[in-house]
């Protein structure tokens, strides 16, 4: 599903964070934002997911405009974000955690399945089958029974990324997904959002780590005070004097 982002325009009081932002994430492809602290990356998310109403302006996800709706809905149509800190569910398996996820896109309330009436417990074994897929998918199966908080951080990323893919979204928005991972987890990283691609799926991706950017991204949208500053492939933004001025020589020297 293509996701369309069009003159999204955000105020908070009289700062404005977002001016006129417009670019398209193309079904089947990864589309990365990057640009300085404070550029407008997160509050862009934020937007798009319903989490902040946005000022002016259009999202539209497969043709039909999400601008407005609430996070719920928003993922009810079929995008899914990941955050940067993982959010683990006391008590549960990892397996569990994808579950709940499953949960979101069957409609279901997890306490009442978890009753376990007859009518639910087909379904929570369709749910638990699909999780462990999900986890099969990302090379990760052999933490099904273990407890998120008790996995290393590298570890705890891919489950958050399987719970976004067992919500069944055709849409993922990837919050800094390679912070904190170590070059061999980066590679894992990008052969795991590699495989996501193929299947389809639209990922757009706020990331800092440039050659991970660099080597994944089929098209690039930096952002700088709020405004979109260049759009292209990976290449023509690697080159662009005015990204190079506002970011990457910056990126460069505190490498
Ligand atoms: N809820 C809020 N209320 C007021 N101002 C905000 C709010 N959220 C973000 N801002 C401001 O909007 C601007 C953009 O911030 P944002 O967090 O979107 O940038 P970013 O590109 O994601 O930065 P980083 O790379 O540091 O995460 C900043 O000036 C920030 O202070």
């Amino acid at each position: 599903m293509k996701l369309e982002i069009s003159g999204l325009t955000k105020n908070f009081g009289g700062l404005r964070a977002l001016t006129d932002v417009s670019f398209t994430a193309e079904d089947g492809e990864l589309t990365a934002v990057i640009g300085p602290n404070g550029a407008g990356k997160t509050t862009m998310f934020n937007c798009i997911a319903g989490f902040h109403r946005v000022s002016s302006g259009t999202v539209t996800l497969g043709g039909r405009v999400i601008t407005g709706l609430k996070p719920a809905q928003v993922l009810g149509s079929g995008l899914a974000r990941t955050f940067q800190l993982v959010r683990a569910f006391e008590g549960l398996t990892v397996l569990e955690t994808v579950m709940t996820a499953g949960h979101a896109r069957s409609g279901q309330r997890f306490g009442t399945a978890m009753l376990g009436l007859p009518s639910t417990r087909r379904s929570e074994n369709v749910l638990r089958d699909e999780a462990y897929q999900t986890l099969a998918a990302l090379g990760v199966e052999h933490l099904a029974d273990s407890h998120l908080q008790e996995l290393p951080y590298g570890q705890q990323r891919l489950v958050e990324i399987a719970k976004a893919l067992a919500t069944g979204a055709d849409v993922l928005l990837l919050d800094e997904p390679a912070a904190g991972l170590h070059s061999t987890e980066v590679g894992y990283l990008a052969s795991v959002l590699a495989s996501i691609k193929e299947t389809g799926r639209t990922v757009l991706m706020i990331e800092h780590n440039m050659p991970f950017v660099m080597g994944l991204a089929d098209k690039i949208v930096v952002l700088d005070f709020g405004k979109k500053l260049a759009e292209g492939e990976p290449e023509s933004v690697r080159t662009n004097q005015a990204v190079i001025d506002a970011y990457l020589g910056r990126a460069d020297r505190d490498a």
